[in-house]
């Protein structure tokens, strides 16, 4: 028995837009609320949001039990947490702040076995061989494996067509909020200049035969982006649409009720 056909992967190589979230609220209970919502993907955010090994897991495991699939994105591109979130099951990765094919190389190791990478090999404990219970995990994980980098700076850009090159990367995702803030416009997504590099980006990815993704709540700007070739588009931040909702919630209570006494 092989490792799980990544169905996210296959759909990104088949050329389908994949729609997704960010799942920043760290907690396995409400990331199996945001699965029952009907996205492609899902984003398990370990950059940004207060999140461990095991609360990336317990996330993936409910994710994984529902038509979405999981993104992990880890804080930092370090092998050997890479080697412990796949490990634990997860099988796409998204590392932030990648600047150079160097990086990307390294990358592209570290989610692979020998001879092909570096990934220790542990799985035969590991939530991703169920426990030993896939007897071609090792044969097969490989090329179940979806990995994307995050560019999101000037120097990210100005390596990209290096970076595009690393035959390992299958997606790029375009960091808006990073580049503003590197391009000088910290706080700022409403910036021509910016946009207009996020977009010549996107059609740069796109033509070199990898999945381009962005992450906007603009509605507008995500149907910018897909027409500039984005194929994982985020459009949803768990946090900040619950955020909203349950201030709108309280004040509409307090509107509707202050005057009834
Ligand atoms: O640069 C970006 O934009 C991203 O990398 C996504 C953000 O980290 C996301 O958390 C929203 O701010």
């Amino acid at each position: 028995m092989p490792a799980a056909e990544n169905r996210f992967k296959s759909a990104l190589s088949r050329g389908q837009l994949q729609i997704g979230s960010w799942v920043g609220m760290a907690d396995p209970y409400l990331a199996e609320i945001t699965a029952t919502a009907g996205f492609d993907w899902l984003l398990v955010d370990g950059e940004h949001a207060p999140n461990d090994l095991r609360t990336i897991m317990e996330q993936v495991r409910v994710i994984q039990a529902s038509d979405s699939h999981p993104v992990v994105r880890l804080p930092v591109g370090e092998t050997w947490m890479i080697k412990q979130v796949l490990d634990a099951g997860a099988q796409s990765i998204l590392i932030p702040l990648v600047e150079s094919a160097e990086q990307a190389r390294d990358l592209a190791r570290a989610v692979q076995y020998p001879p092909n990478g570096v990934r220790g090999v542990g799985a035969a404990l590991a939530r991703s061989s169920r426990f030993s219970g896939i007897p071609d995990y090792l044969a097969t994980a490989d090329a179940q494996i979806w990995l994307g980098v995050q560019v999101e700076t000037r120097a990210g850009l100005a390596a990209l067509d290096d970076i595009l090159g690393v035959g390992r990367v299958d997606g790029v995702f375009v960091g808006p909020a990073d580049l503003a803030a590197d391009m000088g416009y910290l706080g700022r997504y409403d910036v021509a200049e910016v946009n207009d590099l996020i977009l010549d980006a996107l059609g740069r990815i796109a033509a070199a035969g990898k999945a381009p993704g962005i992450l906007t709540t603009d509605p507008a700007f995500a149907a910018t982006c897909r027409r500039a070739g984005a194929r994982f588009v985020a459009t949803t931040i768990d946090v900040t649409l619950y955020a909203q909702a349950i201030r709108q919630a309280a004040q509409q209570s307090r509107d509707n009720l202050a005057d009834q006494t």
